[in-house]
């Protein structure tokens, strides 16, 4: 590839990442390890090989498909070991991309099978991440996410011990699955529990749904920030709404483009969101099942729509803005990357 000033660029630019799925970013060789540590079976014993079956292709036609890679890897992450492994190489991976700060998401209930309780498998993604922030650097909040196919039961349980981690290294509670058969409106029930203990709300919404999906989830579940919200463009009351209340929106590029969230790039509404004043944040969702890392999301929009590198910077600061945070680590946070943003000769911070 030609050198390009601004890939370069992006590389060393200091980042965030607020919506990163757990069991969306495993290596296939920590996968290779367990299987063979657990003497688990795997259709193939070679990182190479195990990579179809880990990742979307660019024929992926919806999220329902997407959703399905994630029946392979939750295979292997069933032990507390496991668990406290991957969200350690998460730190680390995010640190390879001067990532600064990352919000690590996953579904405790689907962790089960071994028989860890849902407080166990909270504890040991808390420990990876602690010692990944320790090796590496990376400040770290963990997101239990409720699942839309599980029962209300099960999701009050998922909330109920997220709470008791609040301050220990979970920072919110969210919603994901399959948007289109399971309206937000069936959850009121679990997230009035969040709201009862006060825990930070982000929902899945406006993905595979319309933006009635959204005024649900701002309105009804109490969040405070939406995962993707592509579709929110398609009623301007809820658009204007989610501005007013200043929501961040946790986009992810190349996710939305392979569950078609939107037809392809051309409708994809990064622009005229910014343009209208939403708090857009840049995010990768499932790096394994993408095939993405954050300096790549970022490159693809430079490329796509001619960010500039300001406009790229007010991006990742807008997610320094969302992050689920108390204000005096953010003002720390802020400032860390500000500094080193000045540093790299950007100047770009007014
Ligand atoms: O983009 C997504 N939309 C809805 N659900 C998702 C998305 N990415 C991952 N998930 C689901 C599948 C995972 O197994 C689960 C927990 O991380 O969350
Ligand atoms: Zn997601």
């Amino acid at each position: 590839m030609a050198y390009n000033r601004t890939h370069d660029w992006l590389t060393r630019l200091p980042k965030v990442d607020l919506h990163l799925h757990l069991d969306g970013s495993v290596k296939p060789e920590t996968i290779l390890e367990i299987a063979l540590d657990q003497g688990i079976d795997l259709p193939v014993y070679n990182k190479e090989g195990l990579i179809p079956h880990m990742r979307v292709g660019d024929e992926c036609g919806s999220l329902i498909e997407y959703l399905s890679k994630f029946d392979f890897t939750t295979r292997f992450m069933q032990s507390g070991e496991a668990l406290e492994r991957i969200a350690y190489e998460v730190a680390q991976q995010s640190a390879e991309h001067n990532c600064k700060y990352v919000e690590v998401r996953f579904a405790p209930q689907l962790h089960r099978n071994n028989g860890l309780t849902v407080e166990e498998t909270i504890h040991y993604v808390v420990e990876g991440m602690k010692r990944g922030q320790r090796d590496f650097g990376v400040k770290a909040g963990v997101i239990a996410i409720c699942m839309r196919n599980h029962s209300c039961e099960s999701n009050l349980e998922v909330i109920r011990a997220a709470a008791k981690f609040v301050g220990k290294g979970v920072v919110a509670v969210d919603l994901a699955g399959d948007e289109a058969s399971y309206p937000p409106e069936w959850f009121r029930e679990v997230f009035a529990e969040s709201g009862r203990l006060g825990i930070p709300v982000t929902i899945h919404a406006g993905e595979a749904a319309g933006a009635v999906n959204v005024y649900e989830a701002v309105t009804n579940l109490g969040a405070v920030r939406i995962g993707h919200g592509v579709r929110l463009k398609e009623d301007t009351d809820i658009l204007e709404l989610v501005k007013d209340r200043r929501i961040p929106l946790e986009m992810c590029p190349i996710s939305n483009i392979q569950t078609k969230a939107v037809s392809g790039w051309e409708a994809y509404p990064i622009r005229e969101y910014l343009e209208q004043g939403l708090l857009v944040t840049i995010n990768t969702d499932n790096p394994s099942v993408s095939g993405t890392d954050i300096t790549n999301e970022y490159r693809v929009l430079s490329d796509r729509f001619g960010f500039t590198e300001p406009e790229l910077v007010r991006l990742v600061m807008n997610g320094v803005e969302a992050a689920f945070m108390d204000e005096s680590d953010k003002l720390l946070l802020r400032r860390e990357m500000e500094a080193e943003i000045n540093s790299l000769g950007m100047g770009l911070l007014s």
